[in-house]
């Protein structure tokens, strides 16, 4: 692919101050996100998966959390690239669901209780597209429709608690892509539903993706979820991205120890009958994920690694690239195979 990014994050570093102390929970990543693509985080509950879209979404608490380091280079609809990292909170603000949809695990965080599912994706096409009421109320009855919603006009006039679980996250999908933004960020958009919900709003997900070429930051800690929609992924531990590539090479062939750790622990179709039949577990990978606080020195997945060695201990590995488009941050990764 040759097209300009959508987004290009550089060295970004996000701090979180804690009882006078300073703990960085994104550690320096790197991520680039082209048109119609869709790029997966992976990675152990604290990684700094969130932290990274909240702070590209610039939704880190104030004062508690800062970005204090690197940058956030954004091409918005207008085709202008700006950086997000020092953009004003009103530039900010019209960036936000007009440019950048936004979809998060819980529906409820961005459905307001009090207002109509109507109401509120109409409220955002006249702030961002300055449609007026009635234009507003019937573009939100199509994207409703859109996104598989059934009855849509009648839909349209309930409020968020009148829906299921999965009727909700379609109607923030709608609000998400009310405005037709060029970039999508999902965390966990499917962790609160069923199996079978989960696999209609990913193929929804994905459908509206493709036809809008928008670019996808899509934040999961399923691996099974990542081989289903994304192209690449990046691996995250401790706050740095230990291993990104594309996801068919990285799931095929990992070549860092703790990918290949998470690949192991993954339940496979299938095979979750045949192990509640023989009562075998999946084998996690031993040892803790490591207070941010507290990191060793070095690679902070030494402690946990079956390869580690002294030199692992010592300096904190580079990303070292396997190929144009595959790096890991482990200095045996040509010994690691799966
Ligand atoms: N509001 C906060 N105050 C202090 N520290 C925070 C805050 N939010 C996040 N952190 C720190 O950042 C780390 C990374 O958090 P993050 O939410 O990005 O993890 P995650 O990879 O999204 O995990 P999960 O899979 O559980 O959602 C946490 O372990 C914590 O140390
Ligand atoms: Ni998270």
């Amino acid at each position: 692919m040759t097209s300009e990014p959508i987004l290009e994050i550089s060295n970004l570093r996000t701090v979180f101050r804690v009882r006078g102390r300073e703990i960085a929970a994104v550690n320096g990543i790197d991520l680039v996100i082209r048109p119609g693509e869709t790029v997966a985080l992976v990675g152990e509950s604290g990684s700094g998966k969130s932290v990274t879209s909240l702070s590209v979404m610039r939704l880190l608490a104030r004062r508690i959390g800062v970005i204090d380091n690197g940058s956030i280079r954004f091409r918005g609809k207008d085709g202008k690239t700006k950086d997000l990292v020092t953009l004003g909170e009103e530039e900010m603000r019209q960036i936000r669901g007009n440019d950048i949809g936004m979809v998060f695990q819980e529906p409820m965080t961005s459905l307001n209780p009090v207002y109509t599912i109507g109401d509120q994706i109409s409220e955002s096409l006249r702030v961002h597209r300055r449609l007026g009421r009635r234009e507003g109320v019937e573009a939100a009855v199509g994207l409703l429709d859109k996104v598989g919603i059934p009855d849509a006009r009648r839909r349209a006039g309930q409020y968020p608690h009148e829906l299921s679980g999965g009727m909700r996250q379609r109607a923030t999908i709608a609000m998400a892509l009310a405005c037709d933004p060029t970039l999508l960020i999902a965390d966990e958009p499917t962790t609160a539903l069923d199996v079978t919900i989960q696999a209609q709003i990913l193929d929804l997900m994905q459908a509206l993706q493709r036809e809008r070429g928008m670019g996808m930051l899509f934040v999961t800690h399923n691996l099974g979820v990542v081989a289903e929609i994304a192209n690449r992924v990046a691996v995250m531990y401790a706050g740095r991205i230990v291993e990104t590539g594309p996801v068919a090479e990285v799931f095929k062939a990992p070549r860092h120890p703790y990918t290949m750790g998470l690949l192991k622990s993954m339940p496979r179709l299938g095979t979750a009958s045949e192990m509640k039949r023989t009562g075998a577990k999946l084998p996690a990978i031993p040892g803790m994920v490591p207070s941010l606080a507290d990191l060793p020195a070095g690679c902070a997945f030494a402690p946990r690694c079956a390869f580690a060695r002294d030199a692992c201990r010592q300096a904190m590995p580079a990303l070292s690239p396997v190929n144009d488009h595959h790096g890991s941050r482990c200095i045996r990764w040509q010994e690691i195979s799966a």
